[in-house]
């Protein structure tokens, strides 16, 4: 259970975060939503070490120290938005980087098997013996989180996972991350652009407008046109397909 309590973030003079509060719960993934510059990337990072901030967020009933910020916590898994890299490594090998902490001189064939079936998951597979220099920010992006997915961190950050993807790579990203969320009781806060991806995919939601947190609780209870429209400051409409979805569309007059 992550659980924050009043956290206060301030980036340079400006004041980025007010009083932010909530609860994340394991085996469920939590949409971090909200309009551009609202503040999910400064919360996402607060969360994962790298910047300090005022309050208290507890991780798995154990305080955490957010005074200083700048180091990634042990047990977070942290896909930033920007995953640009100059690097040559093959995409095999920087998967492997997941495993850091457990690799030895020599690479065993279960760790190996791993990476391909990270990959595999994630539909990356034709990936693996190219250069992450050489991808696409998609693809690179995907191989990075298949990298924080082989850590096996307990607490899953991602940072706009599929803003880049194509409609068949979202769908791929979104359920091995749920799966992987439900089968080993990961607290995943996803940060989402995509409403209906967070109507499919997430157990609850964060509303952010303007540095606040205007709306928290289950997905179908928060992503509704009355709610949504005040923050992002369209109308919204609510639609039902045959098979019983709802579906979010923006008014487009
Ligand atoms: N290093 C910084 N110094 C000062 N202000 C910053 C810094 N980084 C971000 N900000 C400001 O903090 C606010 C929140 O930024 P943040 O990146 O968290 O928003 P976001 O909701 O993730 O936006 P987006 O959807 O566009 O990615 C913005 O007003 C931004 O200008």
């Amino acid at each position: 259970m992550l659980h924050a309590q009043h956290l206060h973030v301030s980036l340079g003079r400006q004041t980025v975060l007010q009083d932010i509060s909530f609860e994340a719960r394991p085996g469920e993934v939590t949409a971090l939503l909200g309009p551009n510059g609202s503040g999910k990337t400064t919360l996402l990072k607060t969360l994962a070490g790298l910047l300090p901030a005022r309050g208290q967020l507890q991780w798995q009933g154990r305080p955490r120290n957010l005074q200083h910020g700048g180091q990634l916590h042990p047990s977070c898994g942290y896909l930033p938005q920007d995953c640009s890299t100059r690097s040559r490594l093959t995409v095999e090998d920087a998967v492997l980087l997941g495993r850091l902490g457990t690799l030895g001189w020599r690479v065993s064939t279960e760790q190996r098997e791993a990476v391909r079936q990270q990959l595999a998951t994630l539909g990356l597979a034709a990936l693996a013996g190219r250069r992450l220099c050489e991808l696409s920010g998609g693809q690179r992006q995907m191989v990075f989180l298949a990298q924080v997915l082989l850590r096996e961190p307990s607490l899953l950050l991602l940072d706009e996972p599929i803003s880049a993807l194509d409609l068949q790579h979202q769908v791929q990203v979104m359920c091995t991350v749920r799966e992987q969320t439900r089968e080993r009781g990961l607290t995943s806060v996803v940060v989402l652009h995509d409403l209906n991806a967070a109507l499919a995919y997430a157990d609850c939601v964060l509303l952010l407008r303007q540095g606040r947190l205007v709306a928290t609780g289950n997905t179908v209870d928060i992503l509704t046109p009355a709610t949504l429209a005040p923050v992002f400051g369209v109308t919204i409409h609510q639609a039902h397909t045959a098979t019983g979805h709802s579906v979010l569309c923006p008014h487009t007059g």
